[in-house]
């Protein structure tokens, strides 16, 4: 990649913006973790729009949020934020790795590298003070609007002179993570860089807002700030957030693995084994999750958060969305058939065989009466957006279902669908847990299959029951005992079929996961059919009607 211009020329060197788009975009954002498309049937990848981070500064080059868009055979374009710096040869004590470079590049004859800004740390300490001066940075090129700071109370200053550190966090997800802190104390902020944008403020924003104000919610990091794009007579897109930094955290991904280990060494011994403890961590968890709820159903004059009933638009809305999405991994699943062991082929028959019959059930969401409500809720609720503190836990990630677009994440459903999510999540664990394990090679995947069912089951109603006992008594959110199944059912179908396109993407050794996921509902489901045995999930302990 060649150009006679300088780099401080970038924001308007169009035909460098060409090459990238010809030569490198497409093939770098598919290396990408934080690339959503990898999917899709991919048209290009271009420069939308450059946005400078501050004027040439004295030290060096200067900084660049790239807007990238995305294209595709079918559906709608995605816009990407890439942060853009050039690393000329000899001049960084930086640790670029190689996942940050985007390519070589000469400009001006200055020879280097075109990386991704957030491995250069003058980048970082850019952003960082722009956040905590709220500073309001116009755009030189016409029309680009502005970058608009604007710090929040939970960020921290540090004493004069104390020198600024910052990172990248080393974790593996669909955005990029920062830490920030002070020489002296060490780190204390976080800021997530969000990569794939929306034409509207980040649902996450307005969800750690509401939580804290107005919830008064104490499990989440407080609010440190935000920083967005806003250009001239349209909605400020959300380019990052900071939050306090949780230190000492653990994933609880990771920490559920950790417990389920005593599980492991168990079962080729033919023994149950597992602490107490580990019951009263996941009680816990579902008790938190339902004052995040509780916090969530707060009374407010704010539409976007009042609390609604199972409305036409939202059944439509829901058996339209599923409808799609079945179709979709349907596909997907016929596509990569052979790709998958014997175990999740045999799965994926039940799978394809139940196809009417799931048919049936979603499209009876349409017209089945429901008496529960409606609140906005997390979303995208799993085990690794809860962070294990040694007694406690903190909730992270209020983006959203990463597939779906900014007004579907808005759209309130029943908080059964955090439920579903965390109840995934632990099936997930034990099944991973169980299924790579050197421990359990000499056992047939059968076996480890009612094996890892059972603690699977144990723990799922530890959580339910913690959760469903934190309301106390009837609460408005559940009708009956019989919605909290029904909707139970629906919300854990949804998010195993979602989960199995993202295995299928990601990771093919697990698709059969999801899937068993799926032919436990089916299984459910049958029974509710006529001749079926009908028998209500074990664990559903509100008696409200
Ligand atoms: N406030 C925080 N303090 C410390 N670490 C955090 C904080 N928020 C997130 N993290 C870490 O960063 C990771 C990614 O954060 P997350 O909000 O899940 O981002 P993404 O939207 O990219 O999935 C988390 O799994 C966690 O390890
Ligand atoms: O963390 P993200 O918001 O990017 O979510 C995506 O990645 C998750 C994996 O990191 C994926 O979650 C699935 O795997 C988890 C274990 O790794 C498991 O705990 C979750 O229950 C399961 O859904 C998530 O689906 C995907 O959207």
């Amino acid at each position: 990649m060649n150009s006679t211009l300088p780099f401080s020329a970038f924001a308007t060197d169009i035909d460098l913006h060409a090459q990238l788009a010809a030569d490198v975009l497409p093939a770098y954002v598919n290396t990408c973790r934080w690339f959503a498309g990898k999917a899709r049937q991919q048209t290009g990848v271009r420069v939308q729009s450059v946005l400078t981070l501050a004027d040439q500064p004295a030290d060096g080059q200067p900084f660049y949020l790239l807007i990238l868009e995305a294209t595709y055979a079918d559906g709608e374009p995605e816009q990407y934020q890439l942060p853009l710096a050039f690393v000329p040869d000899g001049t960084t004590t930086d640790a670029i790795p190689d996942k940050g470079i985007l390519t070589t590049a000469t400009f001006a004859d200055m020879p280097g590298h075109l990386v991704d800004a957030i491995y250069v740390a003058r980048f970082r300490e850019a952003l960082f003070r722009h956040l905590a001066a709220s500073d309001v940075v116009t755009q030189p090129v016409d029309g680009a609007g502005q970058l608009l700071f604007s710090r929040g109370l939970g960020l921290a200053d540090g004493a004069p002179g104390d020198a600024l550190i910052s990172r990248v966090l080393p974790v593996d997800s669909s955005n990029s993570a920062l830490v920030f802190g002070y020489a002296s104390q060490g780190e204390l902020l976080f800021m997530k860089l969000y990569r794939k944008l929306f034409a509207q403020t980040n649902p996450e924003v307005e969800m750690v807002a509401f939580l804290t104000e107005t919830g008064g919610f104490g499990a989440i990091p407080a609010y440190a700030g935000q920083f967005t794009w806003q250009q001239p007579g349209t909605e400020p897109i959300t380019l990052g957030m900071m939050q306090r930094m949780v230190a000492d955290n653990k994933d609880s991904w990771d920490m559920t693995g950790d417990y389920l280990n005593d599980f492991l060494y168990a079962v080729p011994n033919r023994l149950f084994a597992v602490k107490e403890d580990v019951f009263e961590k996941v009680a816990l968890l579902g008790r938190r999750t339902a004052e995040m709820h509780l916090a969530l159903y707060k009374k407010t004059d704010d539409p976007a958060f009042f609390s609604e009933p199972f409305t036409d638009d939202y059944r439509t809305f829901l058996t339209g969305r599923f409808t799609d999405l079945l179709n979709r991994r349907y596909d997907l699943l016929v596509n990569n058939y052979d790709r998958l062991d014997p175990q999740a082929q045999r799965l994926a028959w039940v799978f394809m065989e139940a196809k009417e019959m799931i048919d049936d059930f979603v499209a009876d969401f349409q017209t089945r009466p429901l008496g529960s409500c409606r609140i906005r809720i997390h979303g995208d609720y799993h085990l690794g957006q809860v962070l294990a503190l040694p007694d406690d836990y903190v909730i992270i990630d209020f983006e959203g279902e990463p597939e779906s677009t900014i007004a579907d994440r808005k759209i309130k459903h029943s908080p059964l669908k955090d439920v579903a999510g965390m109840i995934r999540s632990y099936h997930y664990a034990v099944s991973a847990k169980l299924f790579n394990a050197a421990e359990t090679e000499g056992i047939s995947p059968e076996k480890l299959q009612v094996v890892s069912d059972r603690w699977y089951k144990l723990i799922r109603d530890t959580y339910l029951d913690a959760y469903l006992d934190t309301f106390g008594s009837p609460h408005p959110m559940f009708y009956d005992n019989g919605e909290i199944n029904y909707l139970l059912l629906i919300y854990l179908l949804e998010k195993a079929v979602y989960e199995l396109g993202y295995e299928i993407s990601y990771r093919p050794t697990w698709v059969k996961i999801p899937l068993k996921g799926i032919v436990d509902v089916i299984r459910e489901i049958e029974k509710l059919q006529p001749g079926g045995q009908h028998r209500q999930m074990a664990s559903a302990p509100l008696h409200l009607v």
